[in-house]
């Protein structure tokens, strides 16, 4: 008999591809929801690919959505799909909303028209705090965005609740702060740092160039969030959890544990160039995940040394393989 069934947006992402795999692992039948099913680069994918399916769907074009959840007719659905990286979000605010809120909004419709029963965790973000004024957040922190990223993310956990409250659906929305893993994509501070740490051991670099070292972030593991994620679709009943270490780290902290990893010194190998210098940050963001802990058994268990080692890792064996 086939197992329970599993719809994951952003199927070829970090967070997704660990998704996937662990649904698998447990059983689930696995379908991805992509904007391409005939693209082939899906790295992150590459052991599980051939035990997936596939859906079309675009966030940006809702019958398209509502097609991919009446096709795949899922138990449960994990909404991870999302442009991610936020400066990108300056660029273009409207499509920002648009796939972000707009995306939330026809899943969660989809899903309260066709499945009620059918259960939903939908990925929000730390950046829905912004200038908060309240440090560290939880679920009842104040929320002020200060992007248009944070702002659809915001738009997007006010409809999980809403919709919830309205049509008794079980849906739950996952405020995770900044989480990384060896499948996180460059642009992103900690694997560009840990890319740039590979790349001056192997003599392939001569230093790292950055924007502030001293703002300051929650990191935790892609694979932590991840079992978060499946604990909240599993638990009794659907609500809201911030998923976070509740350790802050600068981001000198961060390039010294990623040159420790690499057995160097990162002496004189830093230089802060503008161009990555963001706005300073009023409210340090920072979670507090005790109701995760208290009501989900959620806790992080990969130490943050444990996580910048892998990447390092991933990048030393990447660059060697070329
Ligand atoms: C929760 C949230 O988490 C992520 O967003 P992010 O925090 O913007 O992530 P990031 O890795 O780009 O920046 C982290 C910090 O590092 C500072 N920083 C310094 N120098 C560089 C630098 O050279 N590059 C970058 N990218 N950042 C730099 C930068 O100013 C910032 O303070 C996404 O997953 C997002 O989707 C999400 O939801």
């Amino acid at each position: 008999m086939a197992g329970p069934r599993a719809l994951i947006t952003g199927i070829g992402g970090q967070d997704g591809s660990y998704l996937a795999e662990s649904l698998l692992d447990d059983g689930f039948e696995v379908i991805g929801m992509l904007r391409d099913p005939g693209d082939l680069e899906l790295r992150n994918l590459a052991g599980v690919r051939h035990r997936c399916a596939f859906v079309p769907g675009d966030l940006e074009d809702p019958p398209s959505l509502r097609r991919a959840v009446a096709d795949a007719r899922p138990d449960l659905v994990f909404h991870l799909a999302a442009p991610t990286f936020v400066p990108d979000s300056w660029t273009d605010p409207t499509a920002t909303l648009a796939a972000i809120a707009g995306g939330t909004s026809t899943l969660l419709a989809a899903v309260a028209a066709s499945l009620p029963e059918t259960r939903i965790v939908v990925v929000s973000s730390a950046e829905i705090f912004g200038d908060s004024g309240e440090s560290p957040q939880d679920e009842r922190s104040p929320m002020r965005p200060r992007s248009p990223y944070g702002v659809a993310k915001l738009a997007a956990h006010g409809l999980v609740g809403t919709m919830r409250a309205k049509h008794g659906i079980h849906a739950s929305s996952a405020i995770t702060f900044n989480h990384e893993s060896p499948r996180r994509p460059v642009q992103f501070l900690p694997r560009k740092v840990t890319r740039g740490v590979a790349e001056i051991k192997l003599g392939l670099a001569e230093e790292l160039v950055l924007g502030d070292l001293t703002a300051s972030r929650d990191w935790c593991d892609a694979r932590d969030v991840v079992r978060g994620l499946r604990l909240m679709a599993a638990a009794n009943q659907a609500d809201d959890y911030v998923l976070a270490s509740g350790v802050p780290r600068t981001v000198q902290d961060l390039v010294d544990t990623a040159f420790a990893c690499a057995s160097m010194s990162g002496e004189g190998r830093i230089r802060v160039d503008e161009q990555f210098v963001r706005e300073p940050e009023g409210t340090q963001p920072l979670g507090r995940p005790e109701k995760a802990l208290r009501v989900l058994g959620w806790a992080p268990e990969i130490p943050f040394e444990q996580t910048v080692n892998d990447m390092l890792d991933a990048d030393l064996a990447d660059l060697a393989g070329r």
